[in-house]
């Protein structure tokens, strides 16, 4: 499975997951998040990357001309978007995203439609909280086209072998402490996720 390590705050963490395999970098840019990043620190971070690695901003209940400014001024390739209160015109952003969507029960996954979508454990402060989704709601769906995020962490990431989830996203579950990242949880959860 690919792996997303979420809220990079730092160029030290966002290379350590790099080289740890990570496959996307997650950049919170909600103000009242611990793992907040501005776009110009972020864009920093982004400048000195190698390539293949895929930049995602993390938004919560934004317009879609703050969402477009942003990406464009920190470099983000895809947005990844909580919007509760449809703030967000999804038509009018010129950035690719993903809709995130905060599970409180089963009947949330059902009838999505045919697109990628982040699933997360609903949580009133928004994520990064280690809170984690039920699997057995999955038991019937198809998780291909899944990004599984909340509560993951190196020691439970077996449970997900059946179940065929695109990737998996993680911030809390490889952090010292909030906003900053360890590097063997890193190491091992990265390793692990890609042996599933
Ligand atoms: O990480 C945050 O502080 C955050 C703040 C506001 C909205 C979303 C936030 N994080 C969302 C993520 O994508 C996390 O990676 C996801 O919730 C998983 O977090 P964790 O359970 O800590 O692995």
């Amino acid at each position: 499975m690919r792996v997303k390590i979420c809220g990079i705050t730092n160029l030290e963490d966002a290379l350590e997951a790099i080289k740890a395999g990570a496959n996307a970098l997650g950049f919170v840019f909600y103000e009242k998040s611990p793992r907040y990043i501005s776009a110009l620190e972020a864009k920093k971070i982004v400048d000195k990357l190698p390539p293949f690695i895929q930049t995602v901003g993390l938004f919560v209940n934004e317009s879609s001309k703050h969402i477009n400014d942003i990406c464009f001024l920190a470099g983000m390739q895809l947005a990844q978007i909580i919007d509760d209160e449809d703030k967000t015109e999804f038509d009018n952003l010129n950035v690719k995203y993903i809709e995130v969507i905060r599970a409180k029960s089963k009947e949330d996954l059902e009838n999505l439609e045919e697109s990628y979508y982040l699933i997360d454990a609903f949580v009133e402060e928004f994520g990064g909280a280690g809170k984690r989704v039920a699997l057995e709601w999955f038991d019937k769906i198809d998780c291909s086209k899944i990004i599984l995020a909340g509560g993951l962490k190196a020691s439970n990431l077996k449970e997900l072998k059946n179940y065929n989830f695109f990737a998996v996203d993680v911030s809390s579950g490889v952090e010292s402490s909030k906003g900053k990242k360890d590097k063997e949880k890193m190491k091992e959860f990265i390793q692990k996720a890609h042996e599933i």
